[in-house]
This record gives C-alpha cells, structure tokens and sequence, in this order.
C-alpha cells in the first residue's frame, strides 16, 4: 500500500518506518524542514532504541522517503495517518491547531487525487478528544469534492519500547463506519498482528477516541495509586515490593504499572489527563478519580526532594540552607531509554534543590542536550554516572536507566563524600545496601542509615 504519514515526531516516524518494515510505501511529511533534511540523511532526530536501524534500511531501499509537501504523495495514497502534536492548551483542553491544519492541507491537495479514486482514508492517529474524527472530516469536505473517510487509529506505543510496541501490539483499535476503511486498515496492520497475538477492534469513532484516553487515564491511575500506597507503606513499617509482587499476582490486577516512582511525566500522561478532565468538566460529569491522579501525582513528584530536606534538616525560612551541598543526579529523562523530558521530575528536582543553593551535577545517557537547550548552565553536566559523583554529598537517582541499576557501587562511594543515595526508582534492596554502609532511602521501603 501506497501512505503518507504526516508529523515526523515519535509515533509519525515510529509509525512510518515501522510501515515500511512490513512492506508498504511510506512517504513521511513534516514542516519541519530542517527535520525532514536530517531524515533524508539517514538520521534520526530522536532516541529511540531500534528506529535508525529501521530508518536506515528503507530509506535505503526506497520504501521510505521524506518530503515537506504532502501533496508529492497524495495522488496515489491508499491513507494519510494525522500524526501531529495535540498540545495542552492553556485551559487544558487538547490544542486541535495542528491536525485541523493538516485536514485542510488534506483537503486542499485532494484535488490531486483522479475524480474515480478509491476513497482516501485519512487516519487520525493523534491523540484527539471524541468528535475530532467528525471535525476532521467537516475540515476536508469543505475543501474538496473527492471521496474520502476519516478513522480515528489511536497509538499506544510508549517512548523507549516504540518499535516493539507498534511491531508488536497488544492491540489495534479502529473506529470506522466503512468496511473499505477496515480493509484498508487490515492491510496496514493484520501482519503485526500476526506477529503478536493482538487483537483487532472495530469500533465507532467516538469509542476509538475515547479508548485512547481512557487508556492513558487507567495506567495513570495504576501509578498513583501505587505511589500513595508506597508512601503509607514508609509510614506503617510496610515493604511496597512485597505488596506489589502480591497483589499484582491477583489476575484482575495483573503486574505491570505498579512500579513506585518519583512521579509519572512524559509527553502524553500530563496533557491527555488535563485534556480528559476538561471533556469530563465541559460534559458536566467531572471525573474524581483522573481529578485525585493527577493531584496524587502533583505531591508525588515532591517526594524525593522532602526526604533530602529531611536529611539534610532543612528548615523553613532558613535562606540557601544546602549552600554547602552538592548533588549527583543521575537521570534527566522522564524514563529511562528516550531523550523526552517532557514533565520530567528530573527538571522539578533541580529546581527544588537550586532553590534551597544547592550545586547540582547531572547525567543521563540520552537527554542531556535536551537539558543543557533547557536549562543551561543552572546545574554541571558530567561526562558519566561516575563523574556526577565526583565529591557529592549523596546520588539522586530520578530515572531507571539499567546501567544505573549494574553501576559500580564501590566505586560511586569512593566518589561521593558520603554513602548516601535517595532512590527515586527503587533500584537497590534496602538490605543489601544496608549491609553495605549506605546510607539509603528510596519508595515505600525502609530507610536505611549508614554508619
Ligand atoms: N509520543 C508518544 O509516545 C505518543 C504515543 C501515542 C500517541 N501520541 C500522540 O501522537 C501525537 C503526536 O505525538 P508526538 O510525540 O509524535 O509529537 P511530536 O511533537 O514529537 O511530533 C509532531 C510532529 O508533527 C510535525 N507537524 C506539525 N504540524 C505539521 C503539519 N501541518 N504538517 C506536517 N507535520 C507537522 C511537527 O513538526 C513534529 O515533527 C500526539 O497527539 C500525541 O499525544 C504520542
Ligand atoms: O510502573 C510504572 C510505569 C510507569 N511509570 C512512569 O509513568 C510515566 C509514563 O511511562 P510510560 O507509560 O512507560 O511512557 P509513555 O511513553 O509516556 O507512554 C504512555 O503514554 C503514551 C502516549 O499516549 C501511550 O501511547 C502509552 O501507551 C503510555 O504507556 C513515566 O514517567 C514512568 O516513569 C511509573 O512511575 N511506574
């Protein structure tokens, strides 16, 4: 099949080079020209484990290209996936700005398409609150005659594991009112699932929409709710590994999402949670619980900084209390195996730790760049985990990098002035730290004191 895949971020080019695997003829739009050049290059303008492999072999064999004008693929496209940002608006609500844009390019350049063409499935793949698919189609009727039909094909890939999610998915939902639609989008999709055991899902498009922020809100949900019972675990003497290894035993509550953490971030969490509570605010019908996670979350991502407080005595009024103090933080992306650090606890834990005159090093394996492009030279940037440490009073450790997890720990308490380290990942055994000298704290387990 013959696609155009509009938005070259981390689902249109995930999406896009992941089409070309299974054989079909991708053509990736962006506006971005600077981006579209670097792709033609062969590079990626992103981290993301597994995408310059794929990139590379169809850009190499033809089967993906890159342009700015999407109208250099629309005459012969089988579909057209809208995979622009939807960011948050001020008053929370998703900024539809940048796929109506696209369904009025859309509709401008169907002019192109011959009178007697299949009708073009234009996909609807950003993240879009329930009634866009209709809004889309509304946007490219009134600039063309030429037979089409709008599908919304939510994405739930997560950044770092992008290409074996989409390669390999649990599930593909399509919302569409046509048999030709769900052909077409078969075509695209059946290989994977194949692959993977998935399911397929037909469903209205107002369902498909709603399914994607239902998704994120549920898993959302899953992280606060872990976090408070990790917290209240601290205070009652409890273990949070052992109660999570329990109850996500229970077949109904099942494993996964139920990792304590220093607050969830990311690109999608955030704004799609505020974009929900604002449908359920507009609807009449406000949604408590997704209200209580993102509120739970918002005390969350202060956790780590109130136990370094409480470490240090830090006391209120006092002016740059950790004058004297220098930190290693290791992790700058919001998880581990991208460079995103969009929402990233990271970046409020700087700010907390700054604000108190606190001198900061830095390390993270992928989103450094993005940090110093941010935030300049308001903390140090360390060549590597073992640098960050380099006469600090204790690590921080904000993201799960799994080089972080197998780091030398005898050689980081050489480099630190202290064996203390505060835990935002859980990445150690308290006992085993113990037994060691450190001084540990970490989420929903027993603090430990070095000697
Ligand atoms: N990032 C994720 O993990 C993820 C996962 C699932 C769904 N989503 C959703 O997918 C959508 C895209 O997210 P993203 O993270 O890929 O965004 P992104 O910001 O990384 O990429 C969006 C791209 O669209 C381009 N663009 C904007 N207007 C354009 C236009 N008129 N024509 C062509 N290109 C245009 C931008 O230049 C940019 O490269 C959002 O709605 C998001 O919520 C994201
Ligand atoms: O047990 C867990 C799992 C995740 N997190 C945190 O939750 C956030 C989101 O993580 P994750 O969901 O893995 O990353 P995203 O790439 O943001 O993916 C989410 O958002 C995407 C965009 O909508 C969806 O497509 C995905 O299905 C959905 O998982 C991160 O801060 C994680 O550190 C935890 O704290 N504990």
């Amino acid at each position: 099949m013959q696609v155009l895949v509009i938005g070259s971020g981390y689902v249109g080019l995930v999406a896009a080079a992941c089409f070309a695997e299974a054989g079909h003829r991708i053509l990736g739009v962006d506006v971005d020209a600077a981006k579209v050049a670097t792709l033609s290059r062969g590079e990626s303008p992103i981290f993301e484990p597994g995408l310059d492999e794929l990139l590379a072999r169809h850009l190499a064999s033809g089967a993906l290209r890159f342009t700015t004008d999407l109208k250099a693929g629309i005459a012969d496209a089988d579909a057209a996936f809208i995979c622009v940002g939807t960011p948050q608006s001020e008053d929370g609500s998703a900024d539809m700005k940048y796929v109506l844009a696209v369904a009025g390019q859309i509709g401008d350049a169907m002019a192109l398409r011959a009178k007697d063409a299949k009708p073009l499935i234009v996909v609807d793949k950003s993240t879009v609150p329930v009634g866009t698919a209709a809004r889309v189609h509304a946007e490219i009727a009134a600039h063309t005659d030429r037979a089409f039909e709008v599908v919304s094909n939510p994405e739930f890939l997560r950044e770092g594991s992008a290409i074996g999610d989409f390669l390999e998915p649990d599930r593909v939902v399509v919302g569409c009112r046509s048999d030709h639609a769900e052909a077409v989008m078969k075509g695209l999709y059946q290989s994977f699932l194949d692959r993977s055991g998935g399911k397929w899902f037909r469903m209205d498009p107002p369902s498909a929409e709603l399914t994607k922020y239902a998704a994120n809100a549920m898993l959302a949900l899953r992280i606060s709710f872990i976090n408070e019972i990790a917290n209240l675990a601290e205070c009652v003497g409890a273990d949070v590994d052992h109660v999570k290894t329990a109850i996500g035993a229970d077949h109904r509550i099942g494993p996964a999402f139920l990792n304590p953490g220093p607050g969830f971030g990311g690109s999608c969490f955030p704004k799609d949670l505020q974009a929900l509570l604002k449908v359920g605010r507009e609807q009449g019908h406000p949604l408590m619980t997704l209200a209580a996670t993102v509120e739970a979350n918002r005390h969350q991502k202060q956790v780590l900084l109130k136990k370094v407080k409480a470490h240090f005595g830090v006391q209120a009024g006092v002016p740059a209390p950790l004058k004297d103090r220098r930190f290693a933080l290791w992790g700058l992306a919001f998880k581990a195996n991208t460079d995103d650090i969009r929402e990233s606890m990271a970046l409020e834990l700087i700010d907390g730790l700054v604000n108190l005159g606190a001198e900061v090093v830095v390390h993270d394996f992928a989103a450094m760049e993005a940090v110093k492009a941010k935030i300049g030279d308001k903390v140090r940037y360390a060549e590597s985990p073992l640098a960050a440490c380099e006469g600090a009073d204790a690590l921080l450790i904000a993201t799960e990098w799994s080089e972080y997890r197998e780091a030398d720990l005898e050689a980081v308490a050489k480099a630190l002035k202290a064996r203390r380290i505060f835990d935002g990942r859980n990445l150690f055994r308290p006992e085993a730290m113990q037994a060691k000298g450190w001084t540990y704290h970490s989420l929903g387990r027993r603090a430990v004191e070095g000697k």
